[in-house]
C-alpha cells in the first residue's frame, strides 16, 4: 500500500533515531586534511590563545603612541629607527623608548611580527604606523618623520585577541568545513575526533546487467551496463559515506535472499542500498527475499514520482537478532533511483548522524520552451492526486529572481536530460495544475551548481 511522502519521512526519521545510538558509539581520530565533511563526536575547544603575543597588522614602524601627540603637517615628528623585527623573530626583543633631542625611537616591524618590548614603565611600543604614512629623511637613512599622531593600539593585534583558551571551535554534531580546519590549525590542533563514516553497501539486481567479468563490448543487446551502482557509490562518497559495491544479486528468490544474507555477514554495514527488483515483475524478489530474512518492512511503495516502489526495511543480522542493518530498496529506473537517493536515503543518512537537513530554496517556475505545444499555455502537469513529484530541472537567476524550469523530456529511465539539470524541483501533493509563475522548492544537486546572484 502506498503511504504519503510525509509519512515515509516520519518512518525514515524514526528508524534513523532508533539506529542512531548504536551508530554514535564509535568515533575515530581524523587528521585535519581528511576531516572536511566529517561530523564531530567530541567537541573541540581551543587549547591556546592566539595570537600568542602582540603582533603587527601592517608593515611599518612600532612606536609608543603617547610620544607622537605633537605630530602635525606643520610640525612633523622625527622618529629614529632603532631596530627591525620580522615575522618569526623572537617574541621578547627589548628596545628602550628614550626620546633623544626631541627624536622619538621606533622599531621597523613587519606584518605578523611580534611587537618590541620595553623596560620603561610609562611608555610601551603599543601601535604601528604603516610605512606609507611615513617619510624618509633625505639626510639620515635611520630617520623618518610622521605628520599626525599615532593612535593607541593602531594596527596592533593584541595577544589573545582571536582565540582564548577554551573557546569553542567545533562542537559535537558539527559537520566540518574548511573554516573549522583553518581554526583548528591556527591553534595548533592537527586532528578532530569524529563519528566514523556511515558504511553503505550498494547492491544491483537484474540478469540484464553486464557483470564486471563480461566484456564491455559484448554483442548481446539484451545486456546493459550497470548505471545505478556507479551512481550510488559516487553519490554516497560525495555525501561522506564509505561505500562498497556488493555485486549483482542473481534472479531467483532463494538466490537473492542468499546474496543479501551473505553480503550482510561479509562486513558490517550500517545501510545496504539496492536498486531494482522492488516492483511487480516476476523477478522483483527484493521484498520477499527480505521477508525470508525476518526483515521488518517499514514501507514498500510511497506516493512519490518517480520512485513509488521504494522500500525501507531493517534486517536482523543472521544469528545476532539485536544487530540490524537498515535496507533501502530503490527502484531500478536510474532517475527514480537518483530521486529516492536524494529524498529518502539522504534524510535517513543525515538523521543517523544527527545533521541538520540540507536546505532548499524557493524558485518561480517557468515553462520550458522545449516542451511540446500542449504545455505552452502554462500547464506543466496535473498533480491533483496525493503524490509528491520530484522533477529534475534548472534553476537560474533571471533579472534578480531565481527561476526554475523542469528538464525537457524527462522520464525515470532517461539519463541524458539529467545531465543538463542542476536541481530537483519538488511539486507537493494536491497542487492541481502546476503553472508557470508558481513558487516551488528547489534542491540544488551540488554546491557548484548554485547559480551566481546577479
Ligand atoms: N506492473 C507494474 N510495473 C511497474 C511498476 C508498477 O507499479 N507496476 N512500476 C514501474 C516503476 S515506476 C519503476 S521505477 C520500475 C521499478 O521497478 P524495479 O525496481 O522492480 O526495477 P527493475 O524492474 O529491476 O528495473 C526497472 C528498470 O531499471 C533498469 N535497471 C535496473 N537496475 C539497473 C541498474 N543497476 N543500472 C541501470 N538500469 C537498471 C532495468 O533494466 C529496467 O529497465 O518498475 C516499473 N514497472
Ligand atoms: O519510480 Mo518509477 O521510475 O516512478 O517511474
Amino acid at each position: 500500500m502506498h503511504i504519503a511522502y510525509t509519512e515515509a519521512r516520519r518512518r525514515i526519521a524514526a528508524v534513523a533515531a532508533e539506529r542512531r545510538d548504536s551508530f554514535l558509539r564509535d568515533g575515530e581520530t581524523v587528521p585535519l586534511h581528511q576531516a572536511v565533511g566529517r561530523t564531530v563526536k567530541t567537541s573541540l575547544f581551543s587549547p591556546a590563545s592566539t595570537p600568542t603575543c602582540d603582533t603587527s597588522a601592517m608593515d611599518g614602524f612600532a612606536v609608543c603612541s603617547a610620544l607622537t601627540a605633537s605630530a602635525s603637517p606643520q610640525t612633523p615628528l622625527m622618529l629614529r629607527v632603532v631596530g627591525s623585527i620580522v615575522a618569526g623573530d623572537e617574541a621578547s626583543t627589548f628596545f628602550d623608548t628614550d626620546v633623544v633631542d626631541g627624536v622619538v625611537p621606533c622599531v621597523e616591524i613587519m606584518t605578523g611580527a611580534p611587537f618590541p618590548l620595553t623596560r620603561s614603565e610609562h611608555c610601551q611600543y603599543d601601535a604601528c604606523v604603516p610605512r606609507e604614512h611615513t617619510r624618509k629623511s633625505l639626510h639620515d637613512e635611520w630617520l623618518i618623520q610622521i605628520e599626525q599622531p599615532v593612535e593607541w593600539n593602531q594596527h596592533r593585534r593584541v595577544a589573545g585577541g582571536d582565540y582564548s583558551i577554551g573557546d569553542p571551535i567545533a562542537e559535537e554534531g558539527v559537520v566540518l568545513d574548511p573554516r573549522h580546519i583553518m581554526a583548528a590549525a591556527s591553534v595548533g590542533v592537527d586532528s578532530f575526533h569524529c563519528f566514523r563514516r556511515v558504511r553503505v553497501g550498494v547492491l544491483s539486481t537484474g540478469a540484464e546487467l553486464l557483470q564486471e567479468s563480461d566484456s564491455r563490448r559484448t554483442n548481446d543487446r539484451s545486456k546493459i551496463p550497470d548505471a545505478n551502482a556507479p551512481y550510488l557509490l559516487a553519490a554516497m562518497r560525495e555525501l561522506g559515506a564509505e561505500s562498497h559495491f556488493l555485486g549483482t544479486a542473481p534472479d531467483g528468490l532463494i538466490e537473492t535472499s542468499e546474496h543479501i544474507r551473505s553480503v550482510m555477514t561479509s562486513a558490517s554495514f550500517d545501510i545496504i542500498v539496492s536498486s531494482g527488483a522492488v516492483s511487480a515483475g516476476t523477478m522483483d524478489h527484493i521484498p520477499e527475499a527480505l521477508k525470508t530474512l525476518q526483515a521488518a518492512i517499514h514501507f514498500h511503495h510511497v506516493a512519490i514520482r518517480p520512485g513509488h516502489p521504494a522500500l525501507l526495511a531493517t534486517v536482523p543480522l543472521p544469528n545476532q537478532v539485536d544487530e540490524k542493518v537498515t535496507y533501502f530498496g530503490l527502484p531500478g529506473n536510474p532517475i527514480a533511483a537518483a530521486a529516492c537517493f536524494r529524498f529518502l536515503f539522504m534524510p535517513y543518512y543525515h538523521g543517523l548522524l544527527g545533521n541538520s537537513q540540507v536546505p532548499c530554496t524557493t524558485a518561480t517556475l517557468r515553462r520550458n520552451p522545449q516542451e511540446p505545444d500542449a504545455r505552452i499555455r502554462g500547464l506543466v502537469f496535473s498533480n491533483a492526486k496525493q503524490v509528491d513529484h520530484f522533477r529534475h530541472g534548472r534553476a537560474e537567476m533571471v533579472e534578480g529572481e531565481l527561476v526554475a524550469q523542469f528538464s525537457a523530456q524527462q522520464s525515470p529511465a532517461k539519463i541524458s536530460p539529467f545531465i543538463a539539470a542542476n536541481c530537483w524541483i519538488h511539486v507537493p501533493p494536491a497542487t492541481g495544475e502546476v503553472l508557470a509563475g508558481d513558487r516551488l522548492h528547489v534542491y540544488f544537486l551540488h554546491d557548484s551548481s548554485i547559480p551566481v546572484l546577479g
